[in-house]
C-alpha cells in the first residue's frame, strides 16, 4: 500500500508516527506533505518516507490519500488534487471534521472512493479509536481503510450522520479524559502525592478502569458497586461529585461541542 497525508500537522503527523511504527500491515511508501515541510526534515532518512509541499505528487505516488488539513483549508486542497485523483487507483479519506462526504464529491466526483475517518492522536501509540463512514464506491474500499486504523487503534463503522458525535466522543475525547485525569492528578498531590507519584497514580487507575470494561464486558456501575463499600468512602466521594454536577458538566460540555462542529 502507498500512503498519502496531506497535512502533516497533529492529527497527520501523528498517523503518520502511527503507521511507522506498527507491524500489522506493509506499507511501501508513506508520503507526507504540509506548507512548511522544515519541522519534517529529519523523516526524510527514513527509506520508504517522502516529505514535499506537492500535494499533487504525493497523490500520483500513492494509492491511499488521507486528507488532515483544517476544515477551511479543505477546499483549496480538493481543488489542487482534482485531476490527479484517478477513481481506479485511489481511495480518499477525510479526516477533515465536519466537512460532508457529499462536499468531497462535489469537487472529486462520486466515481472516487471517499472515506470519512475520525481518529483520535491515540493514533500514534496505537490505541485510537476510529470511526469510518464511506459513499457508495467508497464501501468496496473500506477494507483498506480498516487495515490502516486497526493496525493503530480500533475501528467502528458509523452512519455519516454519527460522524459529528463520533468527533466529540472519540477525538474531542482525547482532550477530555486528560482533563479529568489532570484534576485527578492534582487531587492526588493535595492528598500528599509529590506530582509524579499523583501522575502515575491516576493513570495506571484510569487504566485499569477501562480495562476492566474492555475485559469483562460490563457496564460501568456493576464495576461501581463492587468499589463501593456500604457507609464507606467511596460513595461518600461520588455523591459529593454528582451533587456537584460531574455527570452533567461531562454531558452538557459534549453537548457544547458537538453544536460547536456546526459552525466549523
Ligand atoms: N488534532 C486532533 O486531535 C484532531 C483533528 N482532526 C481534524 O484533522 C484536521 C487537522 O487537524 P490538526 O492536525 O489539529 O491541524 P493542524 O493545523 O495541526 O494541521 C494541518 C496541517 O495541514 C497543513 N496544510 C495546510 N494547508 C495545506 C495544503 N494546502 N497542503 C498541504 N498541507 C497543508 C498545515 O501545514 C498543517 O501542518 C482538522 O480538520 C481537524 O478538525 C480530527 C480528529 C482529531
Ligand atoms: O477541536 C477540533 O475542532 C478538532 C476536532 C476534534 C479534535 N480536534
Amino acid at each position: 500500500m502507498k500512503i498519502a497525508i496531506l497535512g502533516t500537522g497533529n492529527l497527520g503527523y501523528s498517523i503518520a508516527i502511527g503507521i511507522l511504527t506498527q507491524d500489522n500491515f506493509k506499507f511501501k511508501n508513506l508520503y507526507l506533505t504540509k506548507r512548511n515541510i522544515e519541522s519534517l526534515d529529519s523523516w526524510n532518512k527514513l527509506p520508504n518516507v517522502k516529505i514535499s509541499t506537492d500535494n499533487k505528487k504525493a497523490v500520483r505516488f500513492s494509492d491511499v490519500v488521507i486528507i488532515a488539513v483544517q476544515p477551511k483549508q479543505l477546499q483549496e486542497v480538493l481543488e489542487e488534487i482534482k485531476d490527479v485523483v484517478n477513481p481506479k487507483r485511489h481511495t480518499v479519506i477525510s479526516v477533515v471534521t465536519g466537512r460532508k462526504i457529499q462536499d468531497i464529491e462535489g469537487v472529486l466526483g462520486t466515481d472516487i472512493s471517499i472515506i470519512r475517518g475520525m481518529p483520535n492522536t491515540a493514533i500514534s501509540v496505537g490505541q485510537s479509536m476510529t470511526c469510518l463512514s464511506s459513499n457508495q464506491k467508497g464501501k468496496l474500499h473500506v477494507e483498506s481503510a480498516k487495515t490502516i486504523f486497526n493496525s493503530v487503534g480500533k475501528t467502528m463503522c458509523i452512519e455519516e450522520k454519527l460522524m459529528q458525535s463520533a468527533t466529540v466522543i472519540c477525538a474531542s475525547g482525547i482532550a477530555f479524559w486528560m482533563r479529568l485525569i489532570r484534576a485527578t492528578t492534582q487531587g492526588a498531590v493535595q492528598l500528599g502525592f509529590d506530582a509524579e507519584e499523583a501522575q502515575e497514580l491516576a493513570v495506571q487507575t484510569c487504566l485499569g478502569a477501562a480495562s476492566l470494561l474492555v475485559k469483562s464486558g460490563n457496564h460501568p456501575e456493576q464495576e461501581i458497586d463492587k468499589v463501593t463499600t456500604p457507609s464507606g468512602c467511596t460513595i461518600e466521594g461520588l455523591n459529593e461529585m454528582e451533587h456537584q454536577g460531574l455527570s452533567s458538566s461531562l454531558i452538557k460540555g459534549l453537548v457544547t461541542s458537538f453544536e460547536k462542529i456546526n459552525q466549523i
